[in-house]
This record gives C-alpha cells, sequence and structure tokens, in this order.
C-alpha cells in the first residue's frame, strides 16, 4: 500500500499491481510498478511514445506474462501457476477497444459484436441477436448492423469495436489510444460514450491516450510512465498534475510545451 491508500482503497481495487515488471525477452520496459484502480473509477495511462503503455496494457489483459511482481485483474492473480485458468475467468470480465478497433473486414457489425458471445456463452441465437442489437444502439448505430466495417467512417468503426467490447457486459473496459486518427468532434463524442458508459453502468475504464483534451474530460486519476524511469513519474488527478506537479516532464506534457524539458536538462547542465 501506498502512503495516502487507505487499506478500503486496495481492497475495492479492480486492477492492482505490485513491484510489476513487464518487457519483453531480456528487455524491460517497465520495472517496480505498483498501482490500483478502483471499481467505477476512470483512469488514464499517459507518457511519450515507448514509455510502455501499450506493454502494461498487455501485461493487464494477459497477452504477455510479467516479468516479475504481482497483477490482480478482476478479482484474479493473473500469475503464476493458474494464470491460464485465471486468464480465461478474467476474459469474461474485461472488454478492450484496441487502438485499430480490430473489426473482423468480412463480417457485419452485427456478427463482430455477436462474436465474443458466441465464444464465450452458450446463449441461444434469438437472444444473441437482441443483445448484439441492444449494444449497437447504445453506440448510435443500431441502424447499421448489417454494414461492414469498410462502409463505416473512422468513428463509427471505433463505436461498433466500443460495442463489440461492450459485448459481455465487462466489469472493466481497456482502451488503447481510442481517439487516434479521429478528429477532434468524433474524439470528443467518443469520450462522451465512454464516460455515459461509466455512469450508466459503473464500468471501470482503463484508457490509454495522449489526448490531453481527452484526458482532462473523462479521467479522475492519471497515470504517467516514463521510459529513462523505466516505471510511474506521476500519478493524480490530471488537473493536480496540470496544475500542481513540479516534475518538468509531468509540466511538458500537460502544457505541451517541450522547452520546459529543455529548460530542466539546461538546469542541470554545469
Ligand atoms: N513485441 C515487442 N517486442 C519487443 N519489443 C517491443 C514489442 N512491443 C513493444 N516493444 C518495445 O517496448 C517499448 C515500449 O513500447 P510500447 O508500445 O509499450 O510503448 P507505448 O508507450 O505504448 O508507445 P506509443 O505511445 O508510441 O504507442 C518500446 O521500446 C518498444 O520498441
Amino acid at each position: 500500500m501506498k502512503r495516502n491508500e487507505t487499506r478500503s482503497d486496495v481492497e475495492e481495487a479492480v486492477i492492482r499491481t505490485e513491484n510489476l515488471t513487464v518487457g519483453y525477452g531480456e528487455t524491460v520496459v517497465l520495472q517496480g510498478v505498483t498501482f490500483h484502480v478502483a471499481k467505477g473509477e476512470i483512469v488514464t495511462i499517459l507518457g511519450g511514445s515507448g514509455c510502455g503503455k501499450s506493454t502494461l496494457l498487455k501485461a493487464l489483459i494477459g497477452l504477455i506474462p510479467p516479468l516479475g511482481g504481482s497483477v490482480w485483474v478482476a478479482g484474479h492473480p493473473i500469475v503464476g501457476p493458474d494464470r491460464q485458468e485465471a486468464l480465461e475467468a478474467v476474459r469474461r470480465k474485461i472488454g478492450v477497444l484496441f487502438q485499430s478497433g480490430a473489426l473482423l473486414g468480412s463480417f457485419t457489425l452485427a456478427d463482430n459484436v455477436a462474436l465474443p458471445l458466441e465464444e464465450f456463452t452458450d446463449l441461444p441465437k434469438a437472444l444473441i441477436d437482441e443483445i448484439v442489437h441492444t449494444k449497437l444502439a447504445a453506440v448510435g448505430l443500431a441502424d447499421y448492423a448489417q454494414y461492414m466495417p469498410m462502409e463505416l467512417s473512422g468513428g463509427m468503426r471505433k463505436r461498433a469495436a466500443l460495442a463489440r467490447a461492450m459485448a459481455l457486459d465487462p466489469e472493466i473496459l481497456f482502451c488503447d489510444e481510442p481517439s487516434a486518427g479521429l478528429d477532434p468532434v468524433t474524439a470528443a463524442e467518443l469520450d462522451t460514450l465512454l464516460l455515459q458508459l461509466n455512469e450508466a453502468l459503473g464500468i471501470t475504464l482503463v484508457v490509454i491516450t495522449h489526448e490531453l483534451a481527452s484526458i482532462l474530460a473523462i479521467s479522475q486519476r492519471s497515470i504517467m510512465l516514463d521510459s529513462e524511469a523505466k516505471g510511474i513519474i506521476a500519478q493524480g488527478s490530471p488537473r493536480d498534475l496540470q496544475e500542481k506537479s513540479t516534475d518538468p516532464k509531468v509540466l511538458a506534457f500537460f502544457h505541451r510545451n517541450p522547452s520546459l524539458l529543455a529548460q530542466a536538462a539546461g538546469s542541470t547542465t554545469p
């Protein structure tokens, strides 16, 4: 536990890492990473290109095994000998919105959204069709169920991917750069949709994003990673980080001002 955390904060956590080390083979990308995400919270993961945001996400959703430390997701420890079994349970409780959207191009939107329901449940087809309709309606795509992904705009594809990520009513939704490639208005609409999901369903959101406007609009807490530190350099409410941080890297990010980094580097030069 950290100094400013209470025991109940940690007990209510739906994601918890302790001294987590992640990377590829011999290459360590992040080490000693400890944080938690409370139920119903919206947390953004920030940091410069290559600092390990996607790598951390891959470890949280079980795509890569941690090199060290522990990870609990939705009540399951996803390390150790029972990792595979735990991951099967976890995969029913989480949704993932990948950066690319990752819709299958040769399937209609309805078939794309039905995929997780067919894979993870024994529900009859009529019920699956109903759920698919509800999910597409929730993202404003009820009239597009029979469209192919290539017939839609980028924003609509993202919303369809969101409907698929929500198909199993996940407890936690992970989003990897949801606004990437979207114009500011479409990105803001997606933010609103994510906020609605959080408010209406109490779903916990972990969002990787570089978009300052999104960070300020949606997150209650931000966790900032850094490639030199190979870990967390700041966490807190994004407004506090923007207004009160004294770390030049945090300030440079939140004020979109690279000269703050250069000044800090200059001030340490003899
Ligand atoms: N499959 C892989 N095998 C080996 N190294 C990888 C692999 N994927 C990523 N890396 C390396 O891990 C480091 C962190 O990459 P990662 O994609 O997690 O960063 P990121 O913060 O998500 O970056 P971006 O914001 O540019 O998407 C980088 O040095 C990258 O080259």
